[in-house]
């Protein structure tokens, strides 16, 4: 379920699992679905492109069973293309990989449709959103990465308002609608700036899963934060 509207446009909150307990994951992820999240993210991290280790397919299977919405695989991995089969097979819906670590990356783009997802590109912070003119129509998602990506609990690098708008304008231009998801030091206090940039897909870990409040509050705190 949305958080909001803008501009005709619903609103979703991503958590991150990333920021969940690990010890009790199923039912951290049974939170999100409870309180009427409509995607969950997993932050797939390999220790080389990105400096910290995450979660295997296994894990995606394991937690599959407990959210019925769209299970969304960030690969921050080099060499993207290896992983995806085992990644879909384990139940993702949707996988977005970096344009940083895809050599051929229309290709990656049309393995990732065949294997029946949803295919998206992010963009480090230093990484122009230009990279993408040739490819953004075939693409379901952008993410712009408003922090470096690795780990949870950084602060939003503010330089990426203009590149969330960028995307939305270089979107308009080419008569293409695809998500425009921001990942990284999103909360209450900045997600109505982030949404008027054009993002229409939140990620929210350490602002979701927290150990001062609930995921319901959480969520209530963002659905505030629009109204
Ligand atoms: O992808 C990530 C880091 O690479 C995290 O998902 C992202 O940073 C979200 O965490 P937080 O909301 O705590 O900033």
């Amino acid at each position: 379920m949305p958080i909001g509207y803008h501009a005709g446009r619903a609103i979703e909150l991503t958590p991150s699992i990333l920021s969940a307990n690990f010890a009790n994951l199923g039912a951290d992820v049974q939170a999100a679905d409870k309180v009427g999240c409509s995607w969950i993210q997993v932050d797939v991290m390999d220790g080389h492109f990105v400096p910290n280790l995450t979660f295997g397919p296994p894990v995606i299977k394991a937690i599959r069973p407990y959210f019925k919405g769209t299970l969304d695989v960030h690969l921050m991995v080099s060499n993207p293309d290896a992983l995806l089969e085992e990644y879909a097979k384990a139940g993702a819906n949707h996988i977005t990989v970096h344009q940083e670590a895809s050599v051929h990356l229309h290709r990656t783009i049309q393995r990732i449709h065949e294997l029946g997802c949803t295919a998206g590109v992010a963009l480090n912070p230093a990484t122009p959103v230009s990279s993408l003119e040739d490819i953004i129509e075939d693409l379901d998602l952008v993410l712009i990465m408003s922090v470096n990506p690795g780990f949870g609990g950084q602060s939003f690098i503010e330089r990426s308002l203009a590149k969330i708008a960028a995307v939305r304008t270089l979107l308009d231009q080419r008569k293409h609608e695809a998500v425009i998801q921001v990942d990284g030091g999103v909360k209450p206090s900045n997600i109505a700036t982030i949404v008027q940039a054009g993002a229409t897909n939140l990620i929210a870990g350490s602002a979701f899963y927290s150990a001062t409040i609930t995921p319901h509050q959480a969520w209530d705190g963002f659905v505030a934060a629009l109204a």
